[in-house]
């Protein structure tokens, strides 16, 4: 039992004082009903109209409004006046009283209430008498009230009292609900004698017998036969049907018993314990000063002994164990207990102890298997939870391989088994564990060792394994993301700023590259580059370039380009014939013929100038060809006439061209003023990145390393003013709900029109009007329908005084209304004033 709070005014500020001060509930009994409807199923959630009859001052209406579906009705009376509550209808009345019940009629109308709750508590106190009796009636008042107003398999909530007609009452409750029950929630002090009972499921009988109803019938007394009150101390909520009343003389509740008494009782001890509320005990008895000494005297016991009426089964035994103790001290054991012969545990024989050890391993295999069983299911479950809430992240991989192996990938336990353990810490790691090997020797553990003949066998199959765990991991993390599916698709570079030219990452462009350096024949070069241009066709068409490469490869002249690989034997042929260049810059180089001003790409200066002397009429090399994408950025090193086409083609790349970084915008400022040329670019692009020996290096290491390895690129303060105000530019595009919003407008009017135009088109066809008729119809149509539509006037109401807080529509008010707090409206008033002052001023 824990710990029992005092009924005195410091006793009151408990926790759940504070709590609910705390919570702006206006009354710590808030938590009661909070508790109820936690433990009863949230009945409170799937009401959408609540009675709270007793209901000052208010913290469970608070509640209801809080938890209640929005706009759920939620009606409050008490007899005392009740301070307004938002979201609540609260009126004055007795529940007793007839009144109540016509109010209640009428504010709730043809609704039923989901939930009735009367947490009522008469106010005269002092009386016990006269508290138990008002208490039951009140609480059959309450039950009327909810019989009345329940919705079919609706919840009634009442608090009674520990009296005589608690079980009449409870009986009551069970004719007409499904499921009754009695509950003291954790806020209910365990010093009050208060019990609330949860009824669910109303059976809204066609007719019911008044009888239920009524006060003298259920608390009629019953024919008195023998109490058993032992019964009560062992089953207090035993469902029988008695109905005694009072006993005779008896006008109290309250009946104190000083311990020692209860200690020398010698019979009806358990009966006596039914019928006292108090042990009293007696600090300066000598036999006190023995027995409080006892271990048994704990602080728990002296909680019990303060109010019996609130015990449970388990402190009762309690107080029974302890008087025995008090007794075996004071020398006054019991007779019986005396009488008793002890009984003589008899020795076991042989087989007996056998059969016993035996019974206890097969328990203790039992309980090993239930929670080595108990264990893996929580694994799961943990499992389970982390794949639904995507938490899979790079640590999969190892549990994955946790999963695979016995324990673990490199599972210690087991090395220990073999005795390889320390080989191991030698750092010796010339086998691994694993069970999926199926030449593989079994060890005791059922686990397969796999011994490796070299290092080198075992580093590739480690490589392998972590290959195939990485490809599983990128899969499952594709299938998972969509953002990754879709950018993977794309190419990944597609949100990485500029990183300067890129060495082509197939092998034929490497070669390229170095066959380039390696000044071999003009027939090796051309090879490699329709080999580059084939593989950047496949990118293509697997759609692994990314955006901007994708812009730059979709240039019209890339498509006119007929890709013929040159035989390999290095014979020269028509360059015409290997590589087809677009008619438009072929016509364009027959027309530049004889011209000296051709100017020439700067990177491939060296190649070209040999080219041009070696052939005069570029016939035999391979010609760089200018496009508009190249002269956005150099357009004097280009000298071709443009054409309409061409500037078209030069607006395209414009409108799609995104700096969306500050290092791309500081490349294009520099680029812009000259800083930086296309050739300062290119040899950027050699840096200490660019020739990493990547041969044999797994996948996920050169991606990984890929994410880090890049060059810091400068950026200048311009180019992050300019990103600013590009963002600034962005974000003050109207939102999505502005557009809307006009879209709406326009589509009104475009609506409007058509109407306008229907009407005028019905007016003029009507032989029966003059033209002038008509003309001046559907002018009176057409201001009809553009005129500008009044709003209509709103009525601010202040709620002052009683009014305050009143539901529905106030007193001489007609159209619409808005209720305003006072200083609105005075505000209001105000503003109006001062505006009226000035414009008068101004004329
Ligand atoms: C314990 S309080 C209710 C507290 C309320 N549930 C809350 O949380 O704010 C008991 C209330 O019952 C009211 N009451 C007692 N007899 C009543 C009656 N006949 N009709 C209406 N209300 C009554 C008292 O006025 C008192 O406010």
């Amino acid at each position: 039992m824990g710990r029992v709070q005092k009924k005195n005014a410091k006793g009151r500020l408990d926790r759940y004082y504070f709590l609910a001060k705390e919570k702006g509930y206006r009354a710590r009994s808030s938590f009661k009903i909070l508790q109820i409807n936690e433990k009863y199923g949230h009945f409170l959630e799937k009401s959408k109209v609540v009675v709270d009859l007793c209901a000052a001052p208010g913290s469970w209406c608070q509640v209801a409004s809080k938890l209640c579906p929005v706009n759920s009705m939620i009606v409050g009376v008490d007899i005392v006046s009740m301070k307004p509550l938002p979201k609540c209808i609260t009126f004055q009345s007795d529940i007793t009283t007839e009144d109540c019940r016509s109010k209640l009629r009428g504010y709730l109308k043809t609704w039923k209430a989901d939930t009735v709750m009367h947490d009522g508590a008469p106010n005269v106190g002092l009386n016990w008498i006269q508290d138990a009796y008002t208490q039951s009636q009140l609480v059959l008042q309450a039950l009327r009230l909810a019989v009345e107003h329940l919705v079919p398999g609706g919840t009634f909530v009442t608090k009674v009292f520990r009296s005589k007609d608690y079980n009449n009452l409870i009986w009551v409750f069970k004719q007409l609900f499904d499921k009754v029950e009695a509950t003291k929630p954790p806020a209910s002090r365990n010093v009050s004698a208060e019990i609330f009972v949860v009824c669910k499921g109303f059976k809204a009988p066609q007719k019911l017998d008044p009888r239920f109803l009524d006060p003298k019938e259920v608390f009629e007394e019953l024919p008195e036969g023998p109490v058993n009150n032992e019964s009560k101390v062992y089953n207090p909520e035993i469902k029988k049907r008695r109905r005694q009343g009072y006993e005779e003389d008896d006008w109290t509740q309250f009946h104190p018993m000083n311990i020692l008494e209860w200690v020398h009782q010698e019979e009806e001890v358990i009966n006596t314990l039914g019928t006292v509320s108090k042990l009293e005990i007696d600090e300066k008895s000598a036999e006190w000063t023995i027995l409080k000494k006892m271990k048994q005297t704990t602080i728990e016991f002296y909680e019990c002994c303060k109010d019996l009426k609130v015990l449970g089964k388990k402190d009762f035994r309690m107080l029974i164990r302890w008087r025995k103790h008090a007794r075996e001290e004071l020398g006054l054991l019991d007779k019986k207990d005396m009488e008793k012969p002890a009984v003589e545990m008899e020795e076991l024989t042989e087989d007996q102890k056998i059969d016993k050890e035996l019974a206890e391993l097969k328990e203790k295999e039992k309980l090993n298997t239930r929670r080595t069983k108990r264990r893996k299911n929580e694994q799961k479950q943990k499992e389970m939870q982390r794949l639904q809430m995507n938490m899979l992240t790079d640590m999969q991989i190892g549990m994955e391989a946790a999963e695979n192996g016995v324990e673990s990938l490199f599972s210690l336990k087991l090395a220990e088994n073999t005795g390889q353990l320390k080989d191991l810490a030698k750092g010796k790691k010339s086998f691994i564990f694993n069970n999926n090997d199926k030449g593989a020797d079994k060890d005791e553990n059922n686990t397969k060792v796999l011994e490796f003949d070299s290092k080198e066998e075992e580093i590739d199959t480690l490589e392998d394994q972590l290959s195939t765990m990485y490809d599983q991991y990128k899969d499952d993390k594709m299938e998972r993301d969509a953002r990754l599916r879709a950018s993977t698709a794309r190419g990944d570079e597609e949100d990485e700023p500029w990183e300067g030219m890129k060495e082509a990452k197939t092998e034929s462009s490497e070669g390229e590259f170095e066959s380039d350096e390696d000044d071999e024949t003009d027939s090796d070069d051309d090879e490699a580059i329709n080999k580059l241009i084939e593989s950047i066709r496949e990118h293509k068409k697997k759609g692994q370039l990314g955006s901007k490469a994708s812009n730059f490869f979709s240039d019209s002249i890339f498509q006119d380009i007929d890709l013929n690989v040159a035989p390999a034997d290095g014979k020269k042929q028509n360059q015409h014939d290997e590589l087809h260049l677009p008619k438009k810059i072929i016509d364009k180089k027959d027309r530049k013929k004889g011209s000296e001003a051709t100017k020439k790409d700067e990177t491939f200066e060296d190649d070209d100038s040999e080219e041009s002397e070696d052939n005069e009429d570029n016939k035999g090399g391979f010609q760089t060809v200018p496009n508009s994408y190249h002269e956005k950025f150099n357009e004097d090193e280009m000298d071709y006439e443009t054409d309409s086409d061409d500037e078209k083609s030069r607006e395209h790349h414009k409108a799609e061209i995104d700096i969306s970084s500050v290092e791309a915008m500081t490349l294009a400022h520099d680029l812009a003023i000259g800083k930086k040329s296309k050739s300062d670019i290119v040899s950027e692009g050699y840096n200490k990145y660019s020739f990493r020996d990547k041969d044999g290096l797994p996948d996920w290491f050169l991606e990984d390393e890929g994410k880090h390895n890049k060059i810091n690129r400068p950026i200048t303060k311009e180019a992050v003013t300019a990103m600013k105000e590009k963002m600034k530019l962005l974000n003050a595009r109207p939102i999505k709900k502005v557009l809307e919003a006009k879209g709406r407008k326009r589509m009104r009017a475009a609506r409007r029109l058509r109407q306008i135009k229907r009407k005028s088109e019905s007016i003029l066809e009507d032989g029966t009007k003059t033209e002038s008729d008509k003309a001046s119809e559907i002018q009176r149509v057409m201001k009809k329908m553009t005129k500008k539509q009044d709003k209509p006037n709103v009525t601010m109401v202040v709620a002052r005084g009683q009014n305050r807080g009143l539901q529905g529509r106030p007193h001489g008010i007609r159209g619409k209304y808005k209720m305003v707090d006072g200083v609105m409206k005075h505000e209001m008033r105000a503003q109006k004033r001062i505006e009226k002052k000035n414009r008068k001023h101004k004329h």
